[in-house]
């Protein structure tokens, strides 16, 4: 049977990209998907966004919730300092098992771990899996009827502190108006939009950033 386009995007990984290298992996994902096929990654506009935020807040915790193939995951690993963890919480078997050897091949594996599983069941197992108290940086990334649920269930499981980072790719394109209006109008946070475009396309998109007050 014919390959997966997430397949597709690994068999690039390894063709292209220098092993151990996390930015030549990028790269090699930017312009696959640039002038191969277009692929869900957040991407180089709206990863450069995502870039500065991460060295902004330089969290000992992180989660992100929606791996694909990984892309994101080792944009953001790739800036974490030495001893910090990120988690990353992937619903889709196929995609797990390529962004694990996409992980892998950017020689980041360290410091990251990719849960398989759906984010409503895994987020309120955060504290006895890996004894996480609170998390200072959340990427949104996964299906979009899903973030305003998992942060409602984030605020639940008591694992935002004052100052928590949320950061929300797609919040026009395809869009999360819920979750919007939610983090904009609820006292609990303090949001920032910032305008960009969908990964490798003129389609207006940009990430939503949001402080949780406490
Ligand atoms: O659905 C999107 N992401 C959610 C991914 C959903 C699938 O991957 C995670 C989950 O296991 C599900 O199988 C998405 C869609 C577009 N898009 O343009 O359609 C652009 C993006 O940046 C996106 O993150
Ligand atoms: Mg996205």
């Amino acid at each position: 049977t014919r390959s997966t386009r997430p397949q597709r995007l690994l068999r690039a990984v390894q063709k292209k990209a220098i092993k151990g290298d996390p930015q030549s992996v990028i790269s090699t994902i930017d312009y696959f998907c640039r002038h191969s096929e277009w692929a869900m990654n957040v991407g180089d506009e709206k990863g450069a966004i995502l870039d500065s935020v991460v060295c902004e807040v330089s969290p000992s915790t992180a989660l992100e919730l929606g791996t694909y193939c990984g892309y994101s995951t080792v944009r953001i690993a790739r800036l974490l300092p030495p001893g910090t963890k990120l988690i990353t919480l992937e619903f889709n078997p196929d995609y797990a098992a390529v962004a694990r050897q996409i992980i892998e091949y950017s020689g980041l594996q360290d410091k990251i771990c990719l849960v398989e599983g759906a984010s409503g069941d895994l987020i309120p197992k955060m504290q006895e899996l890996f004894g996480i108290k609170t998390f200072d940086f959340v990427f949104l990334d996964h299906w979009k009827d899903r973030y305003l649920p998992d942060i409602k269930l984030l605020e639940e499981c008591q694992l935002l502190r004052k100052g928590s980072i949320l950061l929300a790719d797609n919040v026009i394109c395809p869009g999360t108006p819920d979750y919007l209006e939610y983090v904009r109008n609820s006292p609990l946070y303090e949001s920032k939009y910032f305008k960009s475009h969908l990964e490798y396309t003129k389609v207006e998109d940009g990430l939503e950033k949001s402080v949780f007050l406490g």
